[in-house]
């Protein structure tokens, strides 16, 4: 065996022995990207999901809950030790039936909006909280939160609001949501991606290269 762990035999398999087991590979001794690949597999990945991207991929994964045919929106409550500790997503109140309540914006008549209606993802994540409390929690959400969602928000006594849009930014119930966060000492910041994309395609997983 060389010092890479790897043993050429005379068949031309490559065969390496990693943590015990021996991997034998089809490729001809030598064969560098394979080698590659196989040491790849006793590191520790560097491309994994940070918490904050974690978070907000929930947050944007409880969102495809959504009946909402025009905005949906996720959101996901974290606490100091990285535990979720609520998802939600916006939706109308349990027991109300969102086949007969409406779901469009246009009509004249309020009571034929959804605006009367829908329990905002902010809401439902608060009241979906699995722990005691939410004190010093962090929420992760698509849109800045609206003024209703944040007085729940600090009466929750969450600390810190991370938002992916602020699409409302000139709207006043954004205003009044800053202007609330500000007296009552939540911070909030907008959500920097460090990557463009997060895919789950259950197709293209490859079981071969997993150890479950
Ligand atoms: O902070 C927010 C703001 C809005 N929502 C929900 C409420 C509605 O279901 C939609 C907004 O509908 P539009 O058609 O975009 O007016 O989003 C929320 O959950 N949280
Ligand atoms: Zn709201």
């Amino acid at each position: 065996m060389n010092t890479d762990g790897f043993e050429a035999s005379d068949d031309k398999t490559l065969n390496v022995t990693l943590n015990g087991l021996r991997i034998e590979d089809e490729a001809e001794a030598g064969d560098s990207n394979q080698a590659t690949k196989i040491r790849d597999l006793e590191k520790k990945r560097e491309d994994y999901l940070e918490w904050p991207e974690y978070f907000m991929a929930v947050a944007f994964l409880s969102a495809m809950r959504s009946k909402d045919p025009c905005t949906q929106v996720g959101a996901c409550i974290t606490d100091s030790n990285n535990r979720i500790v609520g998802v939600g997503y916006n939706g109308m109140p349990i027991g109300c039936s969102d086949e007969i309540l409406p779901w469009g914006k246009t009509s004249l008549k309020p009571l034929e909006t959804k605006y009367m209606y829908v329990c905002h993802a902010e809401m439902n994540a608060i009241m979906n909280k699995n722990s005691a409390d939410l004190k010093g929690c962090t929420l992760y959400v698509a849109l800045f939160p609206c003024n209703e969602c944040a007085k729940l928000i600090i009466q929750a006594g969450i600390k810190l609001v991370v938002y992916m849009s602020d699409k409302h930014k000139n709207k006043p119930s954004t205003e009044a949501s800053k202007l609330m966060f500000n007296m009552a000492g939540v911070k909030y910041q907008q959500f920097v991606p460090k990557k463009s994309k997060i895919v789950i395609d259950f197709e293209e997983i490859d079981w071969n290269n997993m150890s479950v």
